[in-house]
């Protein structure tokens, strides 16, 4: 490509742009959430793991290529040392008014140690998987007692003036009860809150069906409590958003299973060892790294992006049922980072 000529934006087979980046720049976890990791996983040796320049490089390409946002996720992200050089330098592509968005999804267990930084380097809002506000049913679940270190690193990021958006996975069982406490706890606090049904990826100890809460049974059970509304609010993210009038708040709804949003996807995930997967819900995958190491990395990442393009799936196959005897997707959430 000469110089100065930038490639066409980022366009699937079925006309969809991708604007959104999920970078996964890190498989490691300090918890293990019995949906998403098994207890005894084996993590990536660190040769394997792209380097900071090299998840940077990455992230250049996708934002010459039309990409406006970059969530970064894991694993969890900030257990990843020197994770917020990266950020640094990709919250000056915000200030340069080439992003739109920098931020990220984490467990919370570190935002009571960084959050003021993650608010200097440009990072308006964050995302914080919560599933439940009791510790004994924390500890069960995630197989940590770090309840209290969330909850530390959530009043960290309010105080640092970080917007904060609550995500629970819904669970049969487990936290089904909890649910209204949760959302009317997180209203209260100023912050939105938004569900998640469980995705059969990866073998796990349990059943995936003794998990799987369909959403739209929990919003029958939260309609006969409170008035929603639905919302026109979009975040760029697969949730539906609607208006609790009692509680004032706002609460998301991502139900892969019970509501496919496919058709409005926009988003592409790459692993930290630059594997691109084009969709959450299938195992197709690219290697950008071999491409990112070749003599002439700007085409090369060009090449295989337009590939990915053309290979990205209309649609998910999720099947909570056949996942039990036969999974749908074979990788580990952790590894993509949701
Ligand atoms: N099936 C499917 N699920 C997704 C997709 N993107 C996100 N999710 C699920 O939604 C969960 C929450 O995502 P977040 O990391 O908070 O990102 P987001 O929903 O895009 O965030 P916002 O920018 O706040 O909209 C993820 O853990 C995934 O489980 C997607 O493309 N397909
Ligand atoms: C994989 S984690 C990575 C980021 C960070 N460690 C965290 O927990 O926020 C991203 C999101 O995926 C969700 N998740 C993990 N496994 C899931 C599954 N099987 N189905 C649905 N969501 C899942 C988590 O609850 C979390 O909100
Ligand atoms: S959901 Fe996030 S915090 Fe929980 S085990 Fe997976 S990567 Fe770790
Ligand atoms: S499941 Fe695949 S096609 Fe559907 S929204 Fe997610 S990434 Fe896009």
């Amino acid at each position: 490509m000469p110089e100065g000529q930038e490639k066409q934006r980022l366009r699937d087979g079925f006309g969809r742009e991708i604007t959104y980046l999920r970078l996964s720049v890190t498989d490691r976890c300090d918890l293990r959430c019995s949906y998403c990791m098994a207890e005894k996983m084996t993590f990536l040796p660190k040769a394997d793991v792209l380097s900071l320049e090299e998840l940077y490089m990455l992230s250049d390409r996708f934002i010459r290529r039309g990409v406006r946002k970059i969530r970064i996720t894991g694993g969890e992200p900030l257990v990843r040392r020197d994770i917020l050089t990266l950020m640094t330098m990709l919250g000056e592509r915000v200030s340069a008014g080439e992003l739109d968005e920098l931020t990220l999804t984490t467990n919370g267990t570190q935002l009571g140690k960084y959050s003021e930084q993650l608010k200097d380097i440009g990072v308006k809002r964050v995302n914080i998987s919560l599933d439940t506000l009791d510790r004994e049913v924390f500890a069960k679940l995630s197989r940590r007692d770090a309840l209290d270190q969330v909850m530390e690193g959530i009043e960290a990021a309010r105080a640092a003036g970080l917007k904060v958006k609550i995500n629970a996975v819904a669970l049969k069982d487990t936290n089904e009860d909890e649910l209204p406490r949760l959302i009317e706890w997180s209203h209260e606090k100023g912050m939105d809150i938004t569900l998640i049904e469980v995705m059969p990826l990866g073998d796990i100890e349990t059943l995936r069906s003794d998990q799987y809460l369909p959403l739209t049974a929990v919003r029958e059970r939260l309609k006969a409590l409170w008035t929603l509304t639905d919302l026109d609010f979009r975040t760029g993210g697969p949730a539906r958003y609607v208006k609790v009038k009692e509680t004032g708040g706002i609460l998301g709804f991502i139900t892969p299973l019970t509501n496919n949003f496919c058709a409005g996807c926009n988003r592409v995930r790459v692993t930290c060892t630059g594997e691109i997967y084009t969709c959450l819900g299938s195992d197709g995958k690219l290697d950008l790294r071999s491409a990112l190491r070749s003599a002439t990395p700007q085409d090369a990442l060009d090449e295989v992006l337009d590939r990915a393009m053309i290979g990205k799936p209309e649609r998910h196959d999720f099947d909570i049922d056949r996942h039990d005897t036969r999974p749908a997707v074979v990788r580990h959430m952790s590894v993509t980072g949701g």
